[in-house]
């Protein structure tokens, strides 16, 4: 264990079962926020819900290279270890008139994680791997079919480390927590179960609404006031659902509102490029037929995501809104 802050560090996967082991003995329920640092607004939520809901809470941070394809972000990925420590220790939640603070922060280094070693091309990787078939081709699996491969991978990695009570996911990243969910329930996971892979609104910028994410402080100054296009879009899409308008209808419409920024910031020398806006059903991820609309929520068909991802010159930025109540499903 290291001291690097006032909240220990689990710099091992030994010295995190070690931790658990002890957590186990002493009947004490354990909350986990998994994480690739880089610690905003959105993940601190996470962390007080589960300073909220459990005895203990245990953070990690890592930054997973299974989880980007070889052209991807994994060499520029924000990394603010020491900011993020400074952060983790100003959470405090009371709880029957105790103060709860982040028990401990598990900081694994990659050949701990993979003792197999980890490349990031899926056909030169070694070693066991975890996937979601059938489930996995939609939405941002569609533009990164290896993502929730390396995703489903680590997240089982780290379940079997900590043995978590509850697990904490953010909606911004909704189809990964929803695939979580499903993983926890079909590989019959107790730690967590199923029922206990929580989803945590989405943080927002107070003043435009944009979806924090680690990933903003790629934006330039330039590019930050048109990347709240896309959220634009999604609730224009939204209000358009809720008055009865047909999927492609809603479509039209979002894809009206980020034509018009696209404009405005080409005008600013911004480069904006939509890679996709749809709406699927939140347990299939399937994309909506256009004669399914509001109607299928009365149907009983549950809820539906709509949501979108959008270049801002270099910078991937995803963002959705559920319409319908997510948290009853699985
Ligand atoms: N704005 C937000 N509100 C709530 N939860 C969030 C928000 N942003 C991220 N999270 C959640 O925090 C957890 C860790 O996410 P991660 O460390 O990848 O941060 P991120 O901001 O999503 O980064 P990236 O920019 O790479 O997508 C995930 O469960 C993610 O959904
Ligand atoms: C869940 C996660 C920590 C797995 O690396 C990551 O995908 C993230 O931060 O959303
Ligand atoms: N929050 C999702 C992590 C990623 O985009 O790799």
């Amino acid at each position: 264990m290291s001291t690097l802050s006032s909240i220990p560090i689990l710099d091992s996967v030994v010295s995190c079962r070690a931790w658990r082991n002890k957590a186990f003995d002493e009947k004490k329920s354990v909350g986990f926020v998994p994480t690739m640092g880089a610690l905003h607004a959105g993940h601190l939520s996470l962390v007080r819900r589960s300073l909220a809901e459990n005895d203990l809470t245990v953070v990690s941070i890592f930054v997973n290279p299974a989880q980007f394809a070889p052209h991807e972000d994994l060499r520029t990925y924000p990394r603010t270890l020491p900011q993020d420590l400074e952060r983790l220790e100003t959470q405090r939640v009371t709880v029957a008139n105790v103060e709860r603070t982040p028990s401990a922060v598990f900081l694994p280094a990659v050949p701990d994680m993979y003792p197999s070693g980890i490349n990031q091309d899926v056909s030169l990787q070694k070693g066991a791997f975890v996937e979601i078939t059938g489930y996995s081709h939609r939405m941002e699996g569609a533009s990164r079919p290896t993502f929730f491969r390396g995703v489903a991978t680590v997240v089982t990695k780290l379940f079997n480390i900590v043995q978590p009570t509850n697990a904490y996911f953010g909606q911004k990243d909704i189809q990964q927590a929803l695939l979580l969910r499903r993983m926890c329930r079909d590989l019959f996971f107790a730690y967590p179960a199923a029922d206990r892979v929580h989803i945590v609104p989405t943080e927002r910028d107070p003043v435009d609404g944009l979806a924090l994410s680690s990933r903003n402080v790629y934006l330039s100054a330039d590019e930050r006031p048109f990347a709240v296009a896309l959220y634009r879009a999604l609730q224009a899409a939204e209000s358009a659902w809720i008055q009865g308008a047909t999927k492609q209808e809603c479509i039209a419409m979002a894809l009206a509102v980020v034509e018009h920024s696209k404009t405005q910031a080409a005008a600013k020398g911004v480069d904006m490029k939509l890679d996709y806006i749809e709406i699927n059903d939140s347990e299939t991820f399937e994309i909506l037929n256009d004669g399914e609309h509001k109607q299928s929520e009365s149907l009983g068909k549950g809820p539906v995501i709509l949501s979108g991802a959008v270049w801002m010159g270099k910078t991937r930025l995803i963002d959705n809104i559920v319409i319908g109540d997510h948290t009853s499903r699985v």
